[in-house]
């Protein structure tokens, strides 16, 4: 036959949603300006000394707090469908409660809402991406079961300000990485490190703080606001080392302890954390003389109360691991310990691409299975893919980012083609910024940022110009290449 030089082009499905994130700690600056009160980062990022990795803080990061305007610019001529952001909890709240409002706070994300409405450009709404009012760590932030109450005053607040323009709400953005990295380890704030203990109270009142708002909402504004409310769950997917049994079972217990512990008890038919975390912690902690299990239970009312919780099923996804266990793993892990009672180790393939960020390497086919694995698990739920992105060390023509999207967005569709209901997809992220331990080091932006100039100049890297065509063309064309002159000297 006759053999084209031209790769097919894939069109993505009508009605499809292209986006961009950020989130607020990363990207706004502005950290203690125009009566915004202390967070659990600026907290962290000004311990001396630093555990940041660059020793930087997020105190002005992209400056999106006075560049929002411009940005906006940015976005528009994109050709973004929406953008999501976080809003800062302790910009509006200060102090954390309902009783100080700060309104440059509420006028800073008002004038960005508008600004995106008046350019056709929807907002996609965080509530909560890490950056705690300090105060309300001090009282036991996510081990204190009122956080419950906190959260909802505070999206009361939120939703009363901004609801009658926001039609895209995410209320909590991954919750494993609250939980495990905040509170079982040190390595997001609050750093407690309690492991085994503290991330799986943290994750009980997390999917209790998701739920209250989820019903706020949908017992209190969606009737007059007509919303989407739902949650963002880290996903990576954990693919057996070898075809042994313990390796299927080590890579099945990894997924239910990353993402099942969060998914299932709001997605499945049955609601309730997994039952393999539920055997496993139980298990283990018996073991170590704890007279109940270190994973809280959840009550037959909590169960219900959080069991179809969201509108929607957000996924960020960026990797994937190789998993198993054996005799290796005596010792490997402090006890108790997450880790520990998931009992599996993970590892990385030496063929995959690797990023710049240490734990991100591009497994295209990853993405696929945990896109696939979703459909058949949850009954093929409502799929946003709110966050995907690949991390350099800087450089504007970034073809390992270009290829990192085309691939995945290659493995997208072809889970949209066996069924999968995915609605739009967000690119992580659309401007270089803080990238938490790992400060300004690890570079996620589609925008570069020159964060030595006091203007924070943002420049469109050569993915910039790719996911423009990927959004104007609504197709996924291998054919489109950009002349690298164009991206250097626009
Ligand atoms: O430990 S392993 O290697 O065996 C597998 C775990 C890999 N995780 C996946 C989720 N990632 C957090 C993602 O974090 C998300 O992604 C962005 C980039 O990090 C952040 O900037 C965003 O704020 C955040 O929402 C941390 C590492």
């Amino acid at each position: 036959g006759v053999h084209s030089l031209q790769k097919p082009v894939r069109k993505f499905p009508e009605g499809f949603k292209f986006g961009a994130a950020t989130a607020a700690y990363q990207v706004e600056g502005a950290w203690n300006e125009d009566g915004k009160g202390p967070s659990i980062w600026d907290d962290l990022t000004h311990t001396d000394p630093s555990p940041i990795s660059d020793g930087s803080t997020g105190d002005v990061a992209a400056d999106t707090y006075h560049l929002w305007k411009s940005d906006v610019e940015l976005m528009k001529q994109l050709g973004l469908d929406f953008y999501r952001f976080s809003i800062s909890w302790s910009r509006i709240l200060p102090t954390g409660f309902p009783d100080q409002i700060n309104q440059k706070g509420v006028d800073y994300y008002d004038n960005l809402i508008t600004e995106l409405l008046k350019n056709k450009i929807e907002p996609m709404v965080t509530l909560y991406h890490w950056d705690l009012p300090s105060n309300l760590q001090k009282l036991g932030g996510f081990a204190n079961p009122l956080i419950v109450e906190w959260f909802e005053q505070y999206a009361r607040v939120v939703f009363d300000k901004f609801g009658d323009k926001v039609k895209y709400w995410i209320t909590i953005n991954e919750p494993k990485q609250i939980c495990y990295e905040g509170y079982g380890s040190t390595a997001k704030a609050p750093r407690l490190n309690m492991t085994g203990i503290a991330e799986y109270i943290c994750a009980k009142n997390v999917l209790l703080s998701h739920a209250k708002v989820y019903h706020l909402y949908d017992e209190n504004y969606r009737y007059k606001q007509n919303g989407q409310i739902g949650i963002s769950v880290s996903c990576t997917w954990y693919e057996p080392a070898s075809d042994t049994i313990e390796d299927h079972q080590a890579a099945e217990d990894a997924r239910q302890f990353d993402w099942g512990q969060y998914i299932h008890p709001i997605f499945s038919k049955t609601g309730d954390f997994p039952l393999s975390l539920k055997n496993n912690v139980r298990l283990r902690s018996k073991e170590q003389g704890f007279l109940r299990s270190r994973l809280p239970v959840l009550s037959s009312e909590e169960i219900v109360y959080i069991r179809g919780s969201s509108d929607f099923l957000g996924i960020n996804s960026y990797t994937t691991k190789l998993t198993y266990r054996d005799a290796s793993l005596e010792g490997m892990y402090p006890v108790p310990s997450y880790m520990d009672d998931m009992s599996a180790v993970m590892v990385k393939d030496a063929s995959w691409p690797q990023a710049q960020s240490s734990w991100l390497q591009s497994v295209p086919w990853g993405f696929y299975k945990i896109l696939t694995q979703v459909r058949y698990l949850y009954d093929n739920p409502a799929v946003w893919i709110t966050e995907n992105g690949w991390s350099t060390s800087g450089g504007l023509i970034d073809n390992d980012r270009v290829k990192y999207y085309r691939t995945y967005l290659g493995a997208l569709l072809d889970a949209v083609e066996e069924g999968s209901n995915i609605k739009g997809y967000t690119a992580w992220s659309l401007f270089d910024n803080f990238e938490w331990m790992s400060g300004y080091a690890d570079k996620f932006g589609i925008f570069e940022v020159d964060f030595k100039d006091p203007k924070r100049t943002r420049t469109p890297r050569k993915s910039a110009h790719v996911y423009k065509e990927i959004i104007r063309s609504r197709s996924l064309d291998m054919n489109y290449d950009v002349d690298d002159k164009t991206v250097v000297a626009p």
